[in-house]
């Protein structure tokens, strides 16, 4: 069986991630999500195993120190991480999945996995992703303005992902990540067919 394949969607806290996700799970629901873990407080609504797994300090250092986490990275004061065995486990059975995570934590997962999928999203401005940051009502004034300040950084790391996708309206930005994932199993179908090609030539010259 072939393996999945590993989606990462990231870009800045409040460019519209979560939304996006939602909206691409609605319409393709054999694309399975990973639930992250992490030590932030819940929001209202938000309901454990569903949007996060929540821990404390000392549950998510436990997570750490038995490798239970695929990546994990310390944003904004809070740890978050992606379990290990549900990513593993899906690809196996031949499953896509996807990982919404922030810019670090995207970093350190292409260094395990170079044939994902790298996808940032981009806000249509600073301003916007301000005023989407500070429209959600989730968070302080303070940790908004933080989270903005981190949101320039992360930015700037760009360049190491495979594709930029504009959030202007969910429905664009949906349609252009739907896009990019059927060139990348068309990319795929193509490499497992030139290596079956590949195969056959080298069983046939040792026929010969
Ligand atoms: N294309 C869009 N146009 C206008 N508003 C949007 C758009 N996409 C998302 N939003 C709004 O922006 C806010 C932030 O979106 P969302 O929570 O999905 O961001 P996020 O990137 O997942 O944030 P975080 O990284 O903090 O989890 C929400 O209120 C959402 O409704
Ligand atoms: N490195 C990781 N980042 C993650 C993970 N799960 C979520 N996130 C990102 O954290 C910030 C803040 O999230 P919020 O829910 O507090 O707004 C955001 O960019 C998320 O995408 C993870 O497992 N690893």
């Amino acid at each position: 069986m072939n393996r999945g394949l590993l989606f990462v969607l990231s870009g800045p806290s409040g460019v519209g991630k979560g939304t996006v996700c939602a909206s691409l799970r609605t319409k393709m629901p054999e694309l399975i999500y990973s639930v992250s873990a992490t030590t932030r407080t819940p929001r209202e609504g938000e309901k454990d195993g569903v949007n996060y797994f929540f821990k404390s300090r000392e549950q998510f250092q436990d997570m750490i120190q038995g490798d239970a986490l695929l990546e994990y990275a310390e944003y904004v004061g809070n740890y978050y991480g992606t379990p290990r065995d549900f990513v593993e486990k899906t690809l196996s059975e031949g499953k896509d999945i996807i990982l919404e995570i922030e810019v670090q934590g995207a970093l350190k997962v292409k260094e395990k996995f170079p044939d994902g999928v790298f996808i940032f999203l981009m806000p249509p401005s600073l301003n916007e992703l301000a005023s989407r940051l500070g429209g959600r009502g989730t968070e302080t004034q303070a940790t908004i303005d933080h989270r903005l300040s981190v949101a320039r950084d992360e930015i700037n790391l760009l360049y190491h992902y495979d594709y930029a996708v504009v959030n202007d309206q969910i429905d664009l930005a949906c349609k252009r990540i739907d896009a990019i994932m059927t060139a990348e199993h068309c990319k795929r179908q193509r490499f497992l067919h030139e290596l079956c090609n590949e195969l056959d030539a080298i069983s046939t010259a040792e026929n010969v």
